[in-house]
């Protein structure tokens, strides 16, 4: 650890004496007492330093400046305990400090803010902000305004912001324009907003690199911009499972300090091509009907879930499928080990190791990366046949508040793996126990009839003769897509140079979907369950049933760390961290 002293001198917080010490990588201050011993010391690493004011300044909830010539004002992070054990809020910490003369205090903000460019060299200086003004409750203008905003000018952050008016347009904006200039792109909404940035900013990667995303054997090039995420949706589950609190501050500050937090993302492949990426659930079965379901009762707003999740419960489906993977490699880790994937996790540094083995720096990281591991799809399939309740794959734990540890709690974010989840046709009260112990502590992985693999790769078909079924239900699907989605997947398809969603198929298939209705109008109601299911992807209807899923490991890049463990940390309110109090 670095210790280079930069400046030392007596300064005041109110009417109490200090003695501050900034050296390379950290800004102290340790109060005396009157016989100017060492009472007790706030410590903020540099790189959590947010900003340096000259004179007495407040930014939220509005910005005052009382430009008194001896006072400087140090924003930083500050943690905070939810309460549950995992995750921490980070809020705005912000201390005024008064010395004896307007030379020392320019002094201190000169080598203050010179650390924060040395030592905290990889914040953002320009972004590209999407704000999905209709996502969760309507509120992403005002919390992007009032809360992030001022953060990010503090912060010397430029923004081009873009208010969206309809779905898309930030996904075909990051594939169109051109994106110098920005480091990063941030999204103002729920998982449907990110999953539009995702969507753009990895096929806009791609189409520079001159990479076909249709190509399943095609190594992806790793985004070189980050996504930030500003939660302001109904459901915000990227964000919890990757910051572990749902807080726009919070992930402001993320952004701010330049946090980085590399993601796995799944693509998902249909014969023709690729039809999406997912970051959280691939699901078929329960999921996708529960998907499918709650398309149907939107004026319901969030309840829709819990509603369509009751409905299609009680409608005690299973559907027949061959599912065949890839497994990982058993001896880096396993979804039963009990680890959890928290900030700094070895498993996954271990991983940024093995996938970009030439590289020291992310700046290389990227670079490096292009076409190095073709062998990514060699190996041993294992194959399984029989009815499921559900196939899940989510290459991150998934935790969300109604489940804090998720679809599978010690997924990694970024090992370059996905858990692939198989719950066999079971009775009702079992699948219920299964359901139950996702919103627990209990392992919903022992269970007789569930099974949990670490895979690099998935695919899934329907056993000889259901695929005429599966033609005839496939109507259905159309349920979860509207024109515009139907009309991007055929255009890019056609158009070569972007070629990023696959095309729908043969035209049998649009024949029977324009005759068929919704299998979903069965559900309890009608004596006939569907044979077939949809593919729920991060909350989107997939248009086929026969897919191929692969793992791109640590494809993007988020402004978050991970998860901070809570519970390793202790908080109180005066122990501001990442300030470590030392007595
Ligand atoms: N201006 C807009 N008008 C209509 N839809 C939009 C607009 N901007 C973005 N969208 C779409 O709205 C969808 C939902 O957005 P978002 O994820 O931000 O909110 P949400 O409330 O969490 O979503 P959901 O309704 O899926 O729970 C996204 O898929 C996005 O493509």
């Amino acid at each position: 650890m670095e210790t280079d002293l930069q400046l030392e001198s007596t300064v005041w917080v109110g009417s109490k004496i200090y003695r501050a010490v900034l050296t390379g990588w950290q800004f102290n201050w340790t109060e005396l007492d009157k016989k100017n011993r060492d009472k007790k010391t706030i410590s903020v690493p540099v790189a959590e330093v947010v900003g340096v004011e000259e004179g007495r300044v407040e930014i939220l909830p509005q910005k005052l400046i009382d430009d008194t010539d001896k006072v400087f004002t140090v924003f930083y992070v500050k943690r905070s305990s939810t309460g549950s054990s995992y995750g921490l809020l980070w809020t705005l910490g912000r201390t005024q400090f008064s010395v004896p003369s307007r030379v020392l205090r320019d002094q201190w903000t000169k080598h203050l803010r010179a650390a924060l460019k040395t030592h905290s060299p990889v914040r953002p200086n320009r972004l590209l902000v999407f704000i999905n003004p209709y996502g969760g409750k309507k509120k992403g203008r005002k919390i992007y305004h009032s809360l992030v905003a001022p953060l990010f000018e503090l912060a010397g952050i430029s923004c081009h912001v873009i208010v969206t008016e309809r779905a898309n347009q930030a996904r075909d904006h990051l594939l169109k324009k051109d994106l110098t200039g920005f480091d990063g792109v941030v999204c103002v909404g729920g998982d449907g907003m990110f999953s539009e940035i995702l969507h753009g900013l990895i096929g806009q990667t791609q189409q520079e690199a001159g990479l076909c995303e249709n190509d399943l054997t095609v190594t992806l090039q790793p985004c070189p911009r980050h996504i930030g995420i500003i939660p302001a949706g109904s459901t915000d589950c990227v964000c919890y499972a990757t910051v572990g609190v749902i807080d726009p501050v919070t992930s402001a500050l993320h952004i701010i300090i330049g946090d980085s937090q590399p993601l796995d993302v799944c693509s998902v492949h249909q014969a023709s091509g690729l039809v999406r990426y997912s970051v959280s659930l691939l699901g078929y079965g329960f999921y996708g009907d529960v998907l499918a379901e709650s398309e149907k009762h939107r004026w319901m707003g969030p309840l829709r879930y819990d509603y369509s999740g009751t409905m299609m419960y009680l409608s005690n489906r299973s559907y027949a499928g061959i599912v065949q993977y890839l497994p990982a490699d058993p001896l880096l880790s396993s979804p039963r080990d009990r680890t959890r994937c928290l900030s700094g996790c070895s498993v996954c540094s271990r991983s940024t190791e093995r996938l970009f083995p030439h590289s020291s720096d992310a700046g290389s990281l990227y670079s490096s990366h292009y076409n190095q591991f073709s062998s990514d799809l060699e190996g041993e399939w294992v194959t399984v046949e029989g009815r499921f309740r559900c196939v899940s794959l989510t290459c991150m734990s998934s935790s969300c508040p109604k489940s804090p540890l998720g679809l599978s709690p010690s997924a990694h974010l970024a090992d370059g793996t996905g858990d692939l989840i198989l719950v066999w046709d079971t009775h009702p009260l079992g699948f219920l126990k299964f359901l139950y112990r996702h919103t627990s502590t209990e392992d919903q992985f022992d269970l007789p009839f569930v099974e949990v693999h670490r895979v690099k790769a998935v695919r899934f078909s329907l056993p000889p003769g259901k695929e005429e079924e599966e033609y005839e239900e496939i109507g259905g699907l159309s349920g979860g897509m509207d024109e515009e989605e139907r009309g991007y997947i055929e255009t890019v398809s056609r158009s070569g140079s972007q070629q990023h969603l696959a095309d729908r198929g043969p035209g049998r298939e649009m024949t029977n979907l324009q005759k068929t209705g919704n299998p979903f109008l069965c559900g309890l109601c009608c004596s006939k369950a569907p044979a077939v299911s949809v593919w729920n992807c991060d909350g989107e209807i997939l248009p086929s049933i026969e897919i191929l899923s692969r793992v791109h490991g640590q494809l993007v890049r988020l402004y978050a760390r991970g998860i901070e463990d809570g519970a390793a940390v202790h908080c109180s309110e005066d122990i501001e961290r990442g300030c470590t109090l030392q007595i």
